[in-house]
């Protein structure tokens, strides 16, 4: 043990008591010693003294536990504070809604009790025969004074004529007064009811008899009575969230500890909300995945309890917003555009609604769109409101490609650039003829945007709306739909190619201005390629049935992050599922329902809005599309080499080239002097250009020009051999069938 002393830190102590722990401080080479209790300290500070020290235990606590400050407790509670004007006041949406739900009320109301008014006054007719029997006893116990008369009995009984006297002549006095205000009420009330009787028309009469017969009929009603009105409650109403239930029902899903409430329970919109922190350990996830069982320990309906997590705060902390009334009760939300309107898909279009009722938009402008849920989840009907705001877009160009074959997004049809509807393999040809069309078309695009000046794409290439207004640039939104898109990428044919492209769109095509919206019942790694699920940029995830199909259709670690959409019912919850705008931007939306007939007449209203515009193309302008030319400039050449010759003139070939495709080669050797009239050297300077357009687009196939000299056909000159391109035909036969077997 050390023999050398420290003073330890004064402490204001009493000296002798136990002040603390020392630890001995090994010398060079030696094991630290154990601890002792230093139990006296020296009086003088900085005097060495004797006995054992020294090493003060790290600490790992603060000296003295955190105390907020004023300023800081208050901060954070006015972070918290509810706001100041109620949410009603403030968004103009939940005020309109107040506001037409009051005069809506009230106006049923009045309707409904109206109509019951002949009904109330019979009740009240049948209850007059009481009212006048209980208004005559009354009036004569009041005419007679019957109050009086056990007093007057008592005196009769006690023996005292005077005072009964004097009782008598006042009773009588009293009598003969009511007697005389009832003659006084009585007799003109009895002419005016005979003059009434005489000088009005009979309805009066019969009005003023039934309003005495009614008034009589109240004065006759018992407290015991059944109402003479009608009325109602509405079992859809909620009982009021306490703090006890909320306990109560997350401790009965197993989550033992003590909750802590962050804010009383308040009502938020249309609802209440319950903001938790869970016992330390447990994460709100837990929670949102066992919403049912929530819902069952509150004994609440599913559709009104909504826990979300608040990761922002931390990952225990539980939002819990219960809805006053049932949704699934509650008439449908109609789509803000049922009835009026128009959209520009540069801006938000209503999608749906969020659990308090608030709609929810959705800006499909430079963005993609993947929907995925178990089958009758509600993909269709979220797709419809897509598809239906894409054609309330008057600018917007709609390919629609239902591979269900079912012909639910038929009322889009008749403003559809490109419309089918099927799943047989001739719908999947045309899906795949589609993609590779609007590849084509963002290729095109692309060179557009790249050939304007910067001041016309002030922020990045991409499309703008002033440039997608100017109808010689073509840059206007093209919303291509391919609903039940797992049809054609399972194809055995065309599904590979399929899947490539769209990958390919998915990731280049949003700036512009071509937004793809896929949708698929089976978000597995066949039916739903992985370029798409990486790649996507805007989500919604419908019922699904396990953590791999939530992934692929919300991105890579949503279930884990606790965005579940394995927490709807897809029967009671159709439609309902996480809307992901980004993978921090999430939240929970049920897709507008538009029903079959009423997306015919918006479907009618949206052509109305396009032939005025002019703007309709395509099929929908009755115009024929001719599929995707995929032949190349090989097959081209096989179809016009002449039959025994081995080797050819590239200018010969080029000219046979314009003569069966003048749109493609007619360019290649178009040229301001006809051959016949040019000089020698225009001939050959002609001869070359066509020679060297050839190479160069050869070029990529493999297949290279050479000197060749024809004996009688124009000597020696750039040529192709056929040789040559039979190889190159083989290569991409074996290409071909590589890819599909890929
Ligand atoms: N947003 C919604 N609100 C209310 N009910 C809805 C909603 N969406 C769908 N439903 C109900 O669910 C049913 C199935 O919806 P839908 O046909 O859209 O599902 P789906 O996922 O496309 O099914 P499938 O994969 O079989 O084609 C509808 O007939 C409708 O009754």
């Amino acid at each position: 043990m050390s023999t050398e002393f420290h003073r330890a830190p004064e402490t204001g102590r009493t000296p002798g008591g136990p002040l603390g722990e020392v630890i001995t401080f090994p010398r060079p080479g030696q094991q630290p010693a154990g601890r002792t209790t230093v139990t006296e300290v020296p009086d003088q500070p900085g005097e060495p003294v004797e006995g054992e020290v020294v090493e003060a235990p790290r600490r790992v606590d603060a000296l003295a536990p955190h105390r907020p400050g004023w300023m800081e407790t208050h901060q954070a509670r006015l972070a918290e504070a509810p706001a100041v004007i109620p949410s009603y006041l403030r968004n103009r949406q939940e005020f309109t809604d107040n506001a037409r739900f009051i005069v809506e009320y009230y106006a049923r109301m009045g309707a409904y009790q109206a109509t019951r008014s002949p009904i109330y006054l019979l009740r009240l007719v049948g209850r007059s025969p009481r009212g006048i029997g209980r208004l005559l006893r009354r009036w004569l116990c009041w005419l007679n004074d019957v109050e009086a008369k056990p007093v007057l009995a008592h005196a009769a009984g006690s023996g005292d004529p005077a005072a009964w006297m004097q009782l008598v002549a006042t009773q009588t006095k009293r009598t003969r007064a009511r007697r005389n205000i009832s003659l006084a009420v009585g007799a003109p009330a009895a002419l005016a009811v005979v003059a009434a009787v005489v000088l009005l028309p009979s309805w009066a009469v019969g009005a003023g008899l039934v309003a005495l017969l009614a008034a009589l009929g109240l004065a006759g009603s018992t407290s015991t009575d059944k109402p003479i009105i009608d009325r109602w409650t509405s079992p859809q109403f909620q009982r009021e969230l306490t703090s006890d239930e909320v306990v109560q029902a997350i401790e009965a899903l197993g989550v033992k500890g003590r909750v802590d409430f962050v804010n009383p329970i308040q009502t938020d919109g249309p609802g209440w909300r319950a903001e938790i922190d869970l016992p330390p350990g447990h994460l709100a996830e837990r929670v949102l995945e066992e919403r049912a069982k929530l819902a069952a320990a509150m004994r609440r309906p599913l559709t009104t309890v909504w826990p979300e997590s608040d990761p922002e705060a931390h990952p225990g902390r539980l939002v819990l917003w219960v809805a006053k009334k049932d949704p699934a009760r509650s008439p449908r939300r109609l789509w803000p555009l049922m009835t009026s309107g128009q959209t520009n898909l540069f801006e938000d279009i209503p999608f749906g609604f969020n659990p308090r009722g608030q709609v929810v938009g959705l800006n499909l402008m430079y963005t993609n769109l993947l929907m995925g849920g178990v089958p009758g989840s509600g993909k269709t009907s979220g797709v419809m409101v897509v598809a239906l705001a894409g054609a309330l877009d008057p600018h917007c160009e709609m390919w629609v490609y239902e591979m269900k074959g079912s012909g639910d997004l038929d009322p889009v049809q008749p403003v559809c650039h490109r419309y089918v509807s099927g799943d047989d393999d001739e719908h999947c040809a045309s899906g795949l003829d589609a993609l590779r069309k609007l590849e084509k078309e963002l290729k095109r695009r692309k060179e557009v945007i790249a050939a304007l000046p910067p001041d016309q794409v002030p922020k990045g290439r991409k499309v703008y709306p002033h440039l997608a207004k100017r109808k010689d640039l073509g840059l206007h939104p093209l919303l291509a739909v391919f609903d039940e898109a797992h049809t054609l990428f399972e194809h055995e044919e065309f599904g590979k190619e399929a899947a490539d492209i769209a990958g390919r769109l998915i990731r280049k095509a949003r700036a512009y201005g071509i937004i793809l919206v896929i949708t698929t019942q089976r978000p597995d790694a066949k039916s739903l390629p992985k370029v798409i699920s990486d790649n996507v940029s805007t989500r919604f995830c419908l019922a699904v049935t396990g953590q791999q199909a939530n992934d692929m259709v919300l991105g890579t670690s949503m279930y884990k992050n606790g965005v579940r959409a394995t927490m709807f019912d897809p029967k009671k919850e159709a439609g309902t599922g996480w809307l992901a705008k980004s993978s921090h931007d999430t939240q929970i939306v049920r897709a507008a329902f538009i029903e079959q007939a009423e997306a015919i007449e918006i479907g009618k209203r949206a052509l109305a809005l396009r032939t005025a515009a002019g703007t309709l193309t395509g099929e929908a302008a009755g115009q024929a599309i001719e599929p995707e030319d995929t032949t190349t400039v090989i097959d081209h050449l096989v179809a016009v080499w002449p039959t025994g010759e081995d080797t050819m003139h590239s200018v010969r070939l080029v000219e046979a080239l314009a003569a069966y495709r003048p749109e493609t080669y007619g360019p290649w050797i178009q040229t301001d002097t006809p051959v016949q009239d040019m000089d020698p050297d225009q001939v050959r300077a002609y001869e070359t250009r066509a020679a060297t357009m050839l190479s160069a687009a050869l070029k990529p196939f493999g297949v290279h020009t050479g000197q060749i000299t024809k004996r009688g056909a124009g000597g020696s000159r750039k040529g192709v051999k056929r040789a040559d391109l039979q190889a190159a035909v083989g290569r991409a036969a074996v290409a071909d069938e590589d890819d599909q077997a890929g």
